[in-house]
């Protein structure tokens, strides 16, 4: 009957769960690693690298940042725990060419970089600091390499279950999966209202990567900017600064020095192309121009574009308001010469 079914799904999907899961062994191991300083790693610079970690380091990377901020301490996080959570994160990123889960550590590491040397941890508490670093490792959980439009497009069962912001549901939804399997709760400890809180924080943060979402929300936070806003306290505020925050993270590769650039511009650009294949091939129809390699001509333009239209504006006010964070507005000002550079060579 019903309610049997029902059981027999649940057991399934925890037994899914399980697997998809950190293993005890590697767990163990991590447990016993060292983990060496931020400044190893160079964990507070808007310059950090990952191209040289080994998969190894970018887990010690991470719990490094979680030790920085104080977080085990704070909300008595088990060690073991949060060896396990970040081995799970890690294990449920796909091997994509762009999102998988080294962009996840490098929007963290941005994050991290935001509160630390941007010093904007002055306008956060703990809470939210824990909230904001794990929804940045969480943001694109499970990305297959195609976008929201690819979805809808090919009837994906994660289309019928969120018709918009498919994918960024899908993401908070794993995010949700691996805390809820056991031993990788690193909100265990929190009391019911912070245990609410975070989670709310974690989901409308995820949410916010939506470009989509973005767009609609970025007048509002203009607005506030403009009318010289500075208590980013109420909750709705702090939401929709996070947002923000978020995007910036999100699109943070943009500013990195131009070697680096150019090469996550090409993992960027692979992948795109490789859902304009699809969709040429599986759905006969013509990419969009951004996921057409036969225009990979028009990709400097196509950056010079994303700079002015998205990157640009958004690292302006918030430099504008948190003044430490114009390495990020800078760098990117920079990258924009050099694929103005290539858009005129062509
Ligand atoms: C590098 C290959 C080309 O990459 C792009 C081409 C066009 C645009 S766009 O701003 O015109 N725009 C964005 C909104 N879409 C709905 C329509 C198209 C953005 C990128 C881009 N995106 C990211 C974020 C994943 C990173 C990055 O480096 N570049
Ligand atoms: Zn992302």
């Amino acid at each position: 009957n019903a309610c049997k079914l029902m059981a027999k799904q649940k057991v399934a999907l925890e037994c899914l769960s399980y697997h998809a899961t950190a293993s005890n062994d590697a767990t163990k191991k991590l447990l016993k690693e060292e983990i060496p300083s931020a400044r190893t790693y160079n964990l507070y610079s808007f310059t950090f690298i990952d191209f040289d970690l080994t998969d190894d380091d970018t887990c010690k990377a991470t719990i490094r940042m979680f030790l920085e901020c104080n977080l085990v301490q704070q909300f008595h996080i088990p060690y073991e725990v949060l060896c396990r959570w970040v081995l799970s994160v890690r294990k449920n990123y796909r091997p994509v060419k762009y999102h998988n889960w080294r962009h996840a550590l490098n929007v963290a590491q941005t994050m991290f970089a935001m509160f630390k040397t941007g010093k904007m941890e002055r306008f956060m508490n703990d809470l939210e600091i824990l909230g904001l670093l794990v929804a940045c490792l969480c943001h694109d959980l499970d990305h297959r390499g195609t976008n929201n439009a690819f979805q809808t497009k090919t009837d994906s069962p994660l289309a019928v279950l969120y018709s918009t912001s498919t994918m960024e549901h899908h993401h908070f939804d794993q995010c949700v999966m691996i805390l809820n399997t056991d031993s990788n709760n690193i909100f265990q400890a929190l009391s019911p209202e912070d245990y609410r809180k975070v989670m709310r924080l974690v989901e409308t943060s995820i949410l916010s990567t939506d470009l989509a979402m973005y767009f609609k929300k970025k007048n509002k936070f203009l607005e506030l900017i403009e009318n010289g806003e500075f208590d980013w306290q109420s909750d709705d505020k702090k939401e929709l600064l996070s947002g923000m925050m978020m995007t910036a993270c999100d699109v943070s590769a943009i500013s990195k020095p131009w070697e680096v650039q150019h090469r996550v511009a090409k993992l960027v650009a692979d992948e795109f192309f490789d859902q304009g294949d699809l969709e040429k091939m599986q759905l006969k129809e013509q990419p969009i121009a951004m996921m057409d390699r036969e225009r990979k001509d028009e990709l400097p333009q196509m950056q010079v574009g994303f700079i002015d239209v998205i990157c640009l504006p958004l690292y302006r006010v918030l430099s504008e308001t948190f003044p430490w964070i114009k390495p990020l507005y800078q760098g990117t000002l920079e990258n924009r010469q050099h694929w103005q550079d290539l858009a005129e060579k062509v």
